[in-house]
């Protein structure tokens, strides 16, 4: 199994980039003994500001042939984080490689959105690209305590 994380932009040294990297850091740890393994983040730019198509071509060539594609969507499903792992375990379970999709500025283009296997929603509102990623490695350290039983998630 692989779990990458393919996302519109370059995220530059901060408070995001340092939280993402906490929390993919704690994911690999926790994750190892659940089978899971470390998160990859792909970073796509369209340097010639040709928009939402432009940047769903350069996120379909970064995204692995085979993965199964989860876009991160304001219009998506909002699971509960231990349905959130519940759903990461079963990928686990069925050897199949993920792909966590995160738009640029003006979403993600629609023609990949349908090509998504499941949308997910942090709420109705819009947050910012790099904070979504901040959101995303966190509930993906989570979902690895909540595998794990540890005492991190509490409902
Ligand atoms: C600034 S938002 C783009 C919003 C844009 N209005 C759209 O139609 O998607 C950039 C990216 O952050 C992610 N995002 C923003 N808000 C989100 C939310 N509430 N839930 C999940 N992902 C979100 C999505 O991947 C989105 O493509």
């Amino acid at each position: 199994m692989r779990i990458d994380i393919a996302a519109v932009g370059r995220l530059r040294k901060g408070p995001e980039a340092a939280m993402v990297a906490d929390y993919l850091d704690r994911f690999a740890k926790t994750g190892r003994g659940l089978g899971l393994p470390p998160v990859r983040l792909i970073e796509v730019e369209d340097k010639r500001g040709g928009g939402m198509a432009a940047e769903a071509g350069l996120l379909t060539r970064a995204i692995p042939a085979g993965s199964a594609v989860i876009a991160l969507d304001e219009r998506g499903d909002q699971p509960t984080s231990p349905d959130f792992a519940a759903r990461i375990a079963a990928f686990r379970d069925q050897a199949r490689d993920l792909c966590f999709v995160i738009g640029g500025a003006d979403g993600i283009d629609p023609s990949l959105r349908s090509r998504a296997e499941w949308q997910i929603s942090f709420g109705k509102m819009v947050w910012p690209h790099m904070l979504v990623r901040v959101m995303l490695a966190e509930q993906l350290y989570r979902a690895t305590t909540i595998l794990a039983g540890t005492p991190y998630h509490r409902n």
